[in-house]
């Protein structure tokens, strides 16, 4: 497959050295080889992208992109468009799912507002609003590929101060009504799957809904004639601003060796776009959680990533990552303090 080159600053490979210690000091500690599983795979991944034996994320950061989709004019969700600034609202005055979850696994929250219907952006959200949402793909391209790539420039900048600031773990999630209806889109075109197989209830509208969304999507990719091999056509003519704001996340998230935790299914499909942009993304993204939304697993499979979590969730706003964040503290926990057979007075098994 021909990749297009990022225009984007290039990423760094991973640390395959230290991920080889990491990886053996896993095989010395007293238990079976692999016997803990997805444990020994995140630290011996989080080895490789921090280059440490025993990587730190203690300081973690979730980054909620928000922003509003014209295609909800189309009835394809279960609640009005005003519910995105209203949970923007809520986002900042800490009441959202997400902000419990962060507060108990010690994360801080960023809000950001990349194009939300809201005509005065509250205190306490980041403003990268690139315009006030997306126009209905239904009819014409969601938006050009100019203010898609502004908003993936917030997106990489946003991470670059996280960076300074000492962020070490990083989940990137989405807020936007309408938005399950642009993701599978995105899988639809990235995958080549039928709309008909990925689409799901999103927010939880019914049968008849559920049937628009389909025809819309349908509909959608037949008009804008998408091809997996141009990532940013697909992100402009059926995405969003919050999208393609993930899309820096992640892209950022790599540039500055950080690892990122992809939320659900409108999270990856951004992660999707961010690897068919420039594939030495993948080695920086993690999977928390496996969405209700049938178009996640197909987004997985294609990154060839397994989540940490089936908790039958269906949030968005990067809930699923920031309950998984203290599964990266247990895995850590278990490098730094478990014993090895050396320790017992026992030969290592290697
Ligand atoms: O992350 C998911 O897999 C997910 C599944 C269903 C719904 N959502 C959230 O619900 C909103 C989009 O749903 P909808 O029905 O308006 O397309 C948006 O704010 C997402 O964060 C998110
Ligand atoms: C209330 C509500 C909260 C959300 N958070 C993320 N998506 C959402 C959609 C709705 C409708």
């Amino acid at each position: 497959m021909q990749h297009t080159r990022s225009p984007f600053r290039p990423i760094p490979d991973i640390c395959k050295e230290v991920q080889e210690e990491t990886r053996k000091h896993m095989n010395q500690l007293t238990k079976p080889t692999g016997s803990l599983g997805c444990l020994e795979e995140l630290v011996i991944r989080l080895a490789g992208i921090t280059g440490e034996k025993i990587p730190d994320v203690s300081r973690k950061a979730v980054v909620v992109m928000c922003g509003d989709h014209g295609v909800a004019r189309e009835g394809v969700s279960a609640y009005p468009q005003e519910v995105t600034g209203l949970m923007i609202h809520n986002f900042v005055r800490g009441g959202a799912a997400v902000n419990v979850l962060a507060r108990q696994a010690n994360a801080e929250v960023h809000v950001v507002d990349v194009g939300s219907l809201l005509a005065e952006v509250p205190e306490g959200v980041i403003n990268r609003k690139v315009r006030l949402g997306t126009d209905n793909f239904a009819e014409r391209p969601a938006m050009s590929e100019e203010e898609a790539t502004e908003a993936i420039r917030a997106g990489i900048e946003i991470v670059g101060q996280l960076r300074q600031k000492g962020v070490q773990l990083l989940a990137v999630g989405e807020m936007g009504i309408g938005n399950t209806t642009a993701g599978t889109a995105i899988a639809a075109a990235l995958t080549g799957q039928p709309a008909a197989a990925l689409t799901g209830t999103g927010t939880g509208i019914r049968q008849e809904g559920l049937q628009r969304k389909i025809r819309v999507i349908e509909q959608a990719l037949e008009k804008h004639r998408l091809s997996a091999e141009r990532p940013l056509d697909v992100l402009s003519k059926v995405g969003g601003l919050e999208i393609a704001g993930m899309v820096g996340c992640f892209i950022g998230a790599a540039q500055e060796r950080i690892p990122a935790v992809m939320d659900g299914l409108i999270s990856t499909a951004a992660a999707l776009i961010a690897v068919k942009l420039d594939p030495k993304v993948l080695p920086y993204l993690f999977a928390s959680h496996l969405s209700v939304e049938p178009g996640h697993r197909v987004l997985l499979d294609a990154l060839g990533l397994e989540p940490l979590l089936h908790a039958r969730m269906r949030l968005g706003e990067a809930s699923g990552a920031a309950l998984s964040f203290p599964i990266f503290d247990a895995a850590v926990a278990i490098a730094r303090e478990m014993a090895t057979f050396a320790d017992l007075g026992l030969p290592d098994p290697e």
